[in-house]
């Protein structure tokens, strides 16, 4: 475990590397959690084949970072061979002569009310290179072969440039156990700023992709609020269970998630090729005992395990397994079907991105030979045994009018068994709106 003071220096690289908003709040949670760390360089670490062999040294392309833009607006360039060479401001950025053409912002090439290109990139001569290049006012002006002028402004350049980008690192996490969650003293979007006020939605959010979880408080206690309150959010996702739904332990669906037993850490809707991105919970009422919901950061868990055993978490990013949903009731046939693996990667940097772990509706194991089923099983256990350790458990008592909103791609959720009347509403929305809604505030995403 890395120890870090209060004024580390490997913290504050650390904030202002993910760039963290009012870095003060997550102080704490950064402080406990070591693993953020160990991530980050892990994930460098073990960026694998794919990206060295296409040249890539990091993962500058996930994420949009607020890159400072270039300030001055003078900048040197050198006519290399094969790229333009752009010194601005002491930054050095090469920029492909195909690239340049090929993101030309005139209104020939690009439509900037839809944020569109017009150009047909297939029309582009692969070995094209500037006749007449200057830099003027801000600006890198470049005739090219056949009369067309491209301007692009230099912070525009500098903003996108590769250079600039990868300097920038992925999508900021903070992965957490019970302790850290607890010591970063996230508090609680409240009903009526939520509602009304964007900066209290913005928080929110910023809190909902670092931890992957986000409470919103006094809501009222009905199907209408807890839409509502999602519905700021992001789109609501239809599935089976319908658009919102409302469920207790009365066995109208073929699911154990509609009866009394306790439910082991899980994500949902691992039986959709794209399982649902948030999972948002209200418990309306509980005229009884037990029912508490368990969170596990399985990014927390999953890191861990590539710092273990590097092996069996390359295993579990690419032995294929089938998730399954199989319904036949009287009023409901479904046969949802999907693969994939347990840890699912980003192939240019190995940064996971989704886990799908619900050994409820895990299905028949086939598409791996015996030896491979074997090795799986232990890698799988070495998970299980991570996601099991008491320390890794968050356990919270959902009451009226404390919604949740639960990344389903990250953290695993599960319930105590209960007795007595329990009625939850909820519903899933869809992880792309979620995001976008994110980035409209400015937030990373
Ligand atoms: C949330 N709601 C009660 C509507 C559906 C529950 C789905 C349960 C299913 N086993 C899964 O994990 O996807
Ligand atoms: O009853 C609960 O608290 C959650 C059950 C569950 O896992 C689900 O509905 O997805
Ligand atoms: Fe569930």
């Amino acid at each position: 475990m890395i120890y870090l003071s209060p004024l580390s220096p490997l913290l504050e690289l650390f904030v202002r590397l993910f760039q963290i908003e009012d870095c003060s709040a997550h102080r704490g949670a950064l402080r406990g959690s070591a693993v953020s760390f160990l991530r980050l360089e892990s994930v460098v670490r073990l960026r694998g084949d794919f990206s060295e062999k296409f040249g890539y040294t990091q993962a500058p392309w996930t994420h949009k970072t607020q890159t400072r833009a270039c300030a001055s607006t003078s900048a040197t360039f050198q006519l290399r061979e094969d790229c333009l060479e752009l010194n601005c401001g002491g930054t050095l950025m090469h920029f492909n002569y195909v690239w340049l053409r090929d993101h030309c912002r005139s209104a020939s090439s690009f439509n900037s009310k839809t944020n569109q290109r017009n150009l047909d990139t297939g029309s582009i001569d692969l070995s094209i290179c500037p006749d007449n290049t200057t830099v003027e006012d801000g600006h890198l002006v470049i005739t090219w072969p056949g009369g067309h002028v491209s301007k692009y402004s230099l912070r525009w350049l500098a903003e996108n440039s590769y250079e600039r980008r990868k300097q920038s690192t992925v999508q900021p996490h903070i992965l957490w156990n019970s302790d850290i969650y607890k010591n970063a003293n996230i508090p609680s979007a409240k009903w009526e700023t939520f509602m009304s006020c964007d900066d209290e939605l913005k928080k929110f959010l910023q809190n909902y992709l670092l931890y992957g979880i986000a409470f919103v408080d006094d809501v009222p206690a009905t199907v209408e609020a807890t839409e509502a309150v999602t519905q700021r959010v992001s789109l609501i996702r239809e599935t089976t269970y319908g658009r919102m739904w409302c469920f207790t332990s009365d066995f109208s669906r073929g699911d154990t998630a509609y009866s009394q037993l306790a439910l082991d850490r899980h994500t949902d809707t691992s039986y959709f090729q794209e399982p649902c991105g948030i999972q948002v919970f209200h418990c309306l009422k509980h005229e009884g005992t037990g029912g508490r919901t368990l969170l596990v950061d399985g990014f927390y868990a999953a890191e861990k395990l590539r710092q273990q055993s590097p092996k069996n978490f390359e295993l579990l990013a690419h032995v294929p397994i089938r998730h399954e949903y199989i319904e036949n009731t009287d009023n409901h046939q479904n046969h949802l079907t999907g693969v994939g693996p347990v840890l699912n990667i980003y192939p240019w940097n190995n940064e996971v991105y989704l886990i799908r772990y619900n050994n409820y509706d895990r299905s028949v194991i086939n598409m791996i030979p015996h030896e491979t089923v074997q090795k799986w099983y232990v890698a799988h256990r070495e998970l299980t045994i991570e996601l099991r350790r008491p320390e890794n458990e968050l356990w919270v008592k959902l009451s009226p009018g404390k919604v949740i909103f639960i990344d389903n791609w990250r953290v695993m959720h599960g319930r105590e068994s209960f007795s007595g009347l329990r009625q939850l509403c909820g519903c899933y929305l869809t992880r792309d709106d979620v995001l976008s809604t994110a980035r409209c505030f400015g937030l990373q995403a």
